[in-house]
């Protein structure tokens, strides 16, 4: 297979990244008024400006180009029809049927998967609507008060973004908690000044073997066998995973298992059973909402040529900035606060997924592949990070993303919210020169000693590539939009990258090591060969603990 690197439209890119260094965005702003309307495109519910990327038209043509050379049409269907591109694992990928709220079938192994898929919503929703009614009640007949969602990665940070997203719409029928860190103190903090008798525990693992999630789980039982009987377990405990082997020896009843399938990645999994918290937080209702989001964006990312496909010019646009451009990190910054977990679901949505470093054949990749991706709300980043992005000289890609209407109308906060969303892509692109801060300081008073003993550090170049996501509110199908949109840009970009986007093997020596080290710190009889400082730590650790 040859290696993207080897196709023309890689090449071109590389002659146009050249060129396009040396362009200040400035001036293709002052040069061409039309920018903006030709550097954005809208779907419903979605402005979408990257006239603040460092493109031109033909550069633009050429990502186009890339991609059609990518064959990314082709892998898309591929991806739609059940195919198992997830070839490491011989899986297909299949978080798309999740949300098809056309019921169109979708064939795996000739097996069509809706009639499973709907079986677990209709699961979902009347489980759902039992527990939030007070049908369902706890093992002294009392009405459930609060959920303490237990699991990690992929079966935590979609939920818990989702509800901390649109908590300003939750009814407080019920809270939910999320634990999934081990330290104790997480799953303490949470069960301090709850009743067992009105706890209910949902156990997420798609493995159902992690061992942290387990951990977790077990210290759940026995904080809440402290409270009750044994028998009352099945009134309180249920479990979101695709091993009903290991769900049952854990002790869940099978009724009390909601299923999920291999074709369905950790980390593309919160429309599955695993976003049970989300509807039991919200409603069922609201969280048919996301997955009608997700849906619009699936049909958009299916029918949208390629110059008009949202998800796809993200996935270019990050490829040109990383592989083209040399820029190795990606900034995230959300304006509204409901999306302040964005930026760490996006971590795991991307690093974990194209986070690779061979191709799909196992030759190593001769280009970067994903940037890392951090970020903050944004008011609080300007506050904080910002001086890096602005005057840094490691130049950080960056998207930024705020609503329209605000979930909360107070007074001015919103304008104020927007202004300094539109104020600081501004800056980023146009920077400040040292004419304009020379007149300025000028202007000021400020004698030409004074503006000499501080102008270069006033300098800003500009030039800082940004996207702006504006959303027309933060609501339950804005939300599966917007993550159904990065999800499709996750799988392109692994597609024009040439790396499998959906395994993650480099997780499993960690695990190993940790399982093996759990086992010397608790038995005293093991011990295995380490390094000296791994060996020091342990040993440290074991005599001062
Ligand atoms: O859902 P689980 O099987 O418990 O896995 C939870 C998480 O752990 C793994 O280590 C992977 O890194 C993630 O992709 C996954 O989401």
């Amino acid at each position: 297979m040859s290696c993207r690197s080897d196709l023309s439209s890689w090449q071109a890119l590389e002659q146009s990244a050249t060129k396009l260094k040396q362009q200040q965005l400035k001036t293709l702003f002052a040069k061409d008024t039309s920018r903006f309307a030709k550097f954005s495109c809208q779907m419903p519910g979605v402005l979408f400006d990257y006239s603040k990327q460092l493109i031109d038209e033909e550069s633009f043509s050429q990502l186009i180009a890339l991609a059609e050379q990518a064959d990314i049409a082709a892998w898309r269907d591929k991806m739609f029809s059940g195919e198992k591109i997830n070839f490491t694992e011989n899986r297909a990928v299949l978080h798309v049927a999740l949300r098809n709220r056309s019921n169109s079938a979708i064939f795996v192994d000739d097996n069509d998967v809706m009639p499973l898929v709907n079986r677990e919503l209709d699961k979902l929703k009347s489980f759902t609507q039992k527990v939030r009614s007070g049908e369902w009640v706890g093992h002294t007949g009392k009405p459930v008060k609060n959920v303490v969602a237990i699991g990690v990665g992929g079966s935590n940070l979609g939920p818990q973004m989702v509800t901390e997203a649109l908590s300003n719409y939750a009814d407080n029928t019920l809270n939910v908690h999320y634990v999934s860190n081990v330290d104790g103190v997480q799953l303490a903090t949470v069960l301090d000044g709850l009743q067992a008798e009105t706890t209910l525990f949902v156990v997420s693992s798609k493995t159902f073997t992690t061992s942290e999630t387990m951990t977790n789980a077990r210290s759940a039982v026995k904080w809440f066998l402290e409270y009750a009987p044994q028998d009352a377990i099945a009134k309180h405990f249920v479990a979101v995973s695709t091993n009903l082997e290991k769900t049952r020896e854990f002790g869940i009843a099978d009724d009390n298992v909601f299923t999920m399938w291999d074709w369905v990645g950790g980390r593309f999994s919160l429309w599955s059973a695993i976003g049970l918290p989300i509807a039991l937080y919200l409603g069922f209702d609201k969280f048919v909402e996301v997955l009608e989001g997700a849906f619009e964006v699936d049909e958009h990312f299916k029918a949208a040529s390629f110059e008009n496909n949202i998800p796809l010019i993200m996935a270019l646009l990050s490829v040109w900035n990383t592989s083209f451009l040399g820029h190795t990190a990606q900034a995230i910054l959300p304006y509204d606060q409901a999306l302040h977990m964005l930026p760490a679901y996006l971590q795991q949505g991307e690093m974990e997924s194209n986070g690779k470093h061979v191709t799909f054949t196992g030759e190593p990749v001769p280009y970067t592949t994903v940037p890392l991706i951090w970020g903050m709300t944004g008011i609080n980043g300007q506050h904080a990070f910002y001086q890096y992005l602005h005057q840094g000289n490691n130049i950080v890609p960056a998207d930024f993303i705020a609503s329209v209407k605000p979930q909360v109308v107070m007074d001015k906060h919103h304008d104020i919210l927007l202004s300094n969303f539109f104020a600081q892509t501004e800056a980023m692109m146009s920077g400040v020169d040292e004419l304009q801060i020379r007149a300025d300081l000028t202007a000021k008073g400020k004698t030409s000693t004074q503006i000499d003993a501080v102008i270069a550090h006033k300098i800003h170049q500009g030039n800082r590539p940004t996207t702006s996501i504006l959303l027309d509110t933060v609501d339950a199908k804005a939300v599966g939009r917007l993550i159904a949109m990065y999800e499709h840009k996750i799988f392109c970009q692994g597609i024009l990258l040439q790396i499998c986007s959906f395994d993650q093997w480099g997780v499993e020596l960690g695990k190993g090591l940790a399982s093996a080290i759990e086992a010397e710190l608790t038995q005293n009889d093991v011990n295995y060969p380490h390094d000296s400082s791994t060996a020091g730590l342990i040993s440290y650790y074991k005599n001062n603990r």
